[in-house]
């Protein structure tokens, strides 16, 4: 017995000293194996992107065989407030020779993540589905070097901070069980100027603007459902004078510093502008909301972030169109910053922009095209006029274009303006998730340097 106790004593002295020791050298290989996977990932990544933003090359589309291609990856969730989007970039490299972005696949999902704020658990089920794509995408033994990152925008900055929390935590788990690399920063709120300046980067990538000596770049007009951004490069003093504070911002990315006017107007993506020219409050669907922009007889709803609205038409003699730009100015007066030199810049317009213009046939629904603020104008006193005698089939039409055609006219934009739409330039979506990607692998470059 006292053997027993004595050996017992004598095991428990030793494991007082080998047990602490045991878990001190697995702690340090794991926090060397793990140190050492991060920097090996983000060095070769980041490598790569570095000069395919410098230099991108005319071999954009070309898939290369070659067998000394490195082929890498990086994922992008766009938790936009209409909708969920992965975004899966592939950079191809051969030895030595410019690396190029030479494929991206897309899918979307719809509601978007803040419809699941009360109910934070049904949210997983889209993001697996969007996971299994990257992994069908992904090479196998490329999964655990494939940096996965989601930002969030409107839908989630307009949520009451811990609901918002409570949905980033629940993606942030289904994230680090994936194979993916992950870090602390994989699921966030993007900021609205980040979201401006990011998709500035992939507009002027895709169009070869970025560090192009001599070359012009594009301003950038984003319409979401929550908010929407104006982005560009100005070239005259004046504006960076005279821009309030909060407009002008300076970045970093790959060795060039950039002084961009960027801004995001929460609440006045297409959405929230409905809920606001409609007189509604978010998730309060109590009332019925009437509006001078549908059509008198109109009675109907609206399902806005998982709430039904009842929503009905004026009773009055007057025109639509009058009517509703009247509304929809009330709205916007004061809310927009104008600049002078808008109207010398080429612009290009995203999202609702360009779903709104196709769907009413100013573009190509596929193509895209170009056209000008009175195109819009045009288009909305005609389907206005055309509601008032013909009910349409989405009731909005007649609200939205008015809405769209006098946020241009606030921005500083004159009724001549033309702007170029796409939805993909070089087979890339043209939205925030590319320029997003190259700048967190710039970031994810810069804490490698900190460690090496
Ligand atoms: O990657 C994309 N490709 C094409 N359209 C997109 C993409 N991302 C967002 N959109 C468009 O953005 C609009 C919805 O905005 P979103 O849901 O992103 O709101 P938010 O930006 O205000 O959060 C829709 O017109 C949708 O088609
Ligand atoms: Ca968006």
């Amino acid at each position: 017995m006292r053997k027993t106790l004595r050996n017992s004593n004598g095991n428990m002295k030793i494991s007082k000293i080998a047990y602490p020791l045991g878990l001190f050298v697995c702690l340090f290989i794991y926090v060397a194996y793990v140190k050492w996977r991060w920097a090996f990932a983000t060095q070769r990544i980041f490598s790569i992107t570095e000069t395919a933003v410098g230099t991108r090359s005319q071999q954009y589309h070309e898939k290369s065989v070659a067998t000394n291609q490195a082929i890498f990856y990086g994922i992008m969730f766009d938790a936009g407030s209409t909708g969920t989007r992965i975004h899966i970039f592939k950079f191809t490299q051969t030895s030595k020779e410019t690396p190029t972005l030479t494929h991206e696949t897309f899918k979307a999902l719809k509601p978007g993540l803040s419809a699941y704020a009360d109910d934070v658990e049904k949210s997983t089920q889209g993001i697996q589905e969007l996971l299994n794509v990257a992994k069908e995408e992904i090479p196998f033994d490329l999964w655990k070097v494939t940096p996965l990152v989601l930002k969030a925008t409107a839908g989630l900055r307009l949520l009451p901070g811990e609901k918002a929390q409570k949905l980033l935590q629940k993606v942030r788990e289904v994230f680090q069980a994936s194979p993916f690399l992950v870090g602390d920063d994989c699921v966030s709120i993007m900021n609205g100027t980040d979201e401006g300046v990011s998709a500035w980067i992939t507009v002027n990538f895709l169009t070869g603007n970025l560090n192009t000596p001599g070359k012009n770049s594009v301003g950038m007009l984003d319409l979401g459902g929550g908010s929407t951004q104006i982005t560009f490069l100005p070239k005259i003093e004046v504006t960076l004078q005279t821009s309030p504070a909060g407009y002008i911002t300076s970045f970093q990315m790959f060795n060039s510093t950039y002084k961009l006017y960027s801004y995001s107007y929460l609440g006045l993506g297409l959405m929230s502008a409905r809920l606001a020219i409609l007189g509604g409050v978010e998730g309060k669907p109590d009332k019925e909301l009437v509006s001078p922009c549908f059509p008198p007889s109109f009675k109907g709803e609206w399902e806005h972030a998982e709430i039904t609205y009842q929503i009905s038409g004026y009773q009055t003699g007057d025109h639509l169109y009058e009517l509703c730009s009247k509304k929809v100015s009330e709205i916007l007066h004061n809310k927009v910053h104008k600049t002078e030199e808008v109207k010398n810049l080429d612009f290009y317009a995203f999202s609702y922009y360009y779903d709104l213009a196709a769907k009413v046939g100013l573009i190509d629904n596929e193509k895209g095209g170009s056209l000008t603020v009175e195109d819009f104008e045009i288009a909305a006193k005609y389907v206005c006029r055309t509601m008032e005698i013909n009910p349409q089939e989405n009731p909005f039409i007649c609200m939205d274009l008015t809405y769209i055609n006098l946020l241009l006219q606030e921005f500083g934009f004159p009724k001549t303006k033309v702007f170029k739409l796409a939805r993909k330039i070089d087979d890339v979506e043209t939205s925030w998730a590319l320029g997003a990607t190259f700048h967190y692998i710039d970031s994810l470059n810069r804490q490698q340097n900190k460690v090496s």
